[in-house]
């Protein structure tokens, strides 16, 4: 059982990102109030890629949306790079299960939205844009329109303009929930590439053990009821070459524990 944050971090080199210390949240309800989390405790170092693994209302979400600053909590501390967590910042950027695209803007647009908002210079969002339309792949689709877009690509525009605003920390809610099995896959490839090219810290909220396992350096596992985290799982552990699954043994030995806590 973990309830704490690790003490042995503060040795290593890496600058803590994301801290979040005895975070409660107690929501108000109409029948009274209804607790989420309870006494959560996470770090993230910079660069570092962490999963949130939990079933289906253990308050994944909420911890993201905290993080945002998109929600008030109960209780705790919550810092990013250093700073309480006060309200949303541009520093975080999101990217939602949900498509939220704005319809009426071009694929270009959409990516550029945040740096117009901040008075960049045409010329200036342009180069910005050009390189992110290429990392996630869709060059051709600059002038397009999100209706004319398919699911991965529309969360691929996502991705590029969270991207665009050169976040501190990029926080991800179950952003491949929504797409077939095979789009999903080539995400999660496509997402590992930018994350080691952009050296971006991210978050990412999913319950899909297989996703957690592929993608993280770390897992954080919770349990519902209230929220609470259960154990912090090292992941980076070369289970995975290009892609491609070669440790068998020790995923399935990973992917049992890991059941047996979400069943605990
Ligand atoms: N605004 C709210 N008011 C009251 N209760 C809420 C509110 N938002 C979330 N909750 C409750 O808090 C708990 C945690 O919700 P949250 O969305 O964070 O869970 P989750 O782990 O992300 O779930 P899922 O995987 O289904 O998205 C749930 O029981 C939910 O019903």
């Amino acid at each position: 059982m973990l309830s704490a944050v690790k003490n042995d971090y503060l040795t290593q080199e890496s600058k803590i990102e994301i801290e979040i210390q005895n975070l409660s949240k107690i929501y108000k309800t109409k029948n009274g109030s209804f607790q989420a989390l309870e006494n959560v405790s996470l770090y993230v170092k910079n660069e570092e890629f962490v999963s949130i693994l939990g079933p289906s209302g253990c308050g994944k979400s909420t911890i993201l949306r905290i993080l945002a600053g998109l929600e008030e909590h109960t209780s705790g501390s919550v810092k990013v790079s250093g700073e309480e967590v006060r309200g949303p910042s541009r520093k975080r950027g999101m990217v939602f299960q949900s498509y939220t695209l704005f319809p009426w803007l071009t694929v270009r647009e959409n990516i550029e939205f945040g740096l117009k908002l901040k008075g960049m210079k045409e010329k200036e969002r342009r180069e910005i844009s050009d390189r992110y339309l290429e990392l996630v792949g869709l060059e051709k689709f600059a002038n397009s329109y999100s209706k004319e877009l398919s699911g991965g690509m529309k969360q691929r525009v996502a991705i590029a303009r969270a991207l665009a605003n050169q976040p501190e920390v990029l926080l991800m809610d179950e952003p491949f929930g929504a797409l077939d099995a095979q789009t999903k896959q080539s995400m999660q490839k496509l997402l590992l590439d930018i994350w080691k090219k952009e050296k971006t810290t991210i978050v990412f909220i999913t319950h899909d053990i297989d996703e957690a396992l592929f993608l993280s350096q770390r897992i954080y596992v919770m349990e519902a009821r209230p929220g609470r985290i259960v154990e912090e799982i090292d992941a980076d552990l070369q289970l995975f070459k290009d892609g491609e699954l070669v440790d068998v043994e020790r995923f399935m030995k990973m992917k049992k524990h890991i059941i047996s806590l979400l069943h605990h």
